[in-house]
């Protein structure tokens, strides 16, 4: 039996609900091997970020080597990367492995307002890792941070697109959860030439913690299975919208998404004691 494999390279969440614990599950959850390479520790819950640990640039390098001289891997996802050692070391690694599909989250700040990618470093990951991207999926704030726009509609994540696609990313997926006025959720994606939106209704909860990084493990999990990038991107808004609407209801603060939950009609419903 053959079966496609993915490499997260992002940071721990201790409450289980974003980062590496975040985009492994989903991995799981849609049938591809997961793998990791940790690049900072955090100490989280659904409360906040309570701690950052990041590790050496050199740390991270050898994880990655780990499995890049062994394993291997289809598709890469990194998340949070934290600084610009790190982020050069990644790109090196990328590079020496050759691998082609590379999707960057540019993780930035936390929901509770945590940085988890320093001042300095965004222009680390303009220059050195957008340049290697198969996708970037920024959500709004983001895709700000990274042009220099200030985006109030749908005409300026339309521009925000084109300007990350002239950084060298081959597609653009500007995810829409942050537009707090709109009822109906629009994810974008840009592939160079067009347009495609994923429409949706915005569910009411304060469970959306990680939502963002689940988004690009799905997305990662099916272009390892060799998928399209459209397919991709819609099973990954299919799956999140699932994850969101059948929160767990975990913890006191912004709780984490429901990762079993898209694959729950095919299984049936949780046996919970
Ligand atoms: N309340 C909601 N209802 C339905 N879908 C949502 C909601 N919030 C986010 N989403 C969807 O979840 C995905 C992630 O979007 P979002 O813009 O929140 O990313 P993010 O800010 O990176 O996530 P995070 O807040 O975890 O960092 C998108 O597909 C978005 O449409
Ligand atoms: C380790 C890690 N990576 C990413 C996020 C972003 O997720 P969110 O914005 O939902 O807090 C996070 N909180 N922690």
């Amino acid at each position: 039996m053959s079966i496609s494999k993915a490499l997260t390279i992002a940071g721990s969440d201790s409450g289980g609900g974003a980062g590496i614990q975040a985009d492994l599950k989903t991995f799981q959850e849609l049938n591809v091997y997961g793998m990791s390479a940790i690049t900072a520790v955090t100490a989280q819950n659904t409360l906040g970020v309570h701690g950052v640990f990041p590790l050496t640039a050199d740390a991270v390098v050898q994880q990655i080597e780990a499995i890049g001289s062994d394993i291997g891997a289809d598709a890469i996802k990194t998340g949070m990367l934290f600084n610009s050692e790190i982020i050069e070391a990644v790109s090196e690694q990328i590079k020496r492995f050759n691998w082609s599909k590379v999707i960057v989250d540019p993780v930035m700040i936390a929901k509770g307002g945590a940085s988890l990618l320093q001042d300095e470093a965004v222009e680390a990951l303009k220059n050195h890792l957008l340049p290697l991207a198969l996708v970037v999926t920024p959500n709004i704030p983001e895709a700000e941070v990274l042009t220099g726009l200030n985006i109030l509609n749908l005409d300026d994540r339309q521009t925000a697109a084109k300007i990350l696609h002239s950084f060298g990313v081959k597609n653009v997926v500007i995810k829409g959860g942050h537009a707090e006025n709109e009822e109906q959720l629009v994810d974008l994606l840009f592939d160079g030439t067009e347009f495609s939106y994923f429409t949706s209704e915005r569910i009411h909860t304060k469970n959306t913690h990680g939502t963002g990084c689940t988004f690009a493990a799905a997305i990662t999990a099916e272009i390892a299975k060799g998928k399209s990038i459209y397919h991709s991107a819609e099973t990954a808004v299919a799956f999140i919208r699932e994850a969101i609407k059948e929160d767990l209801k975990l913890g006191q603060g912004h709780g984490p998404t429901n990762h079993w939950a898209y694959q729950k009609k095919k299984r049936g419903p949780l046996h919970v004691e």
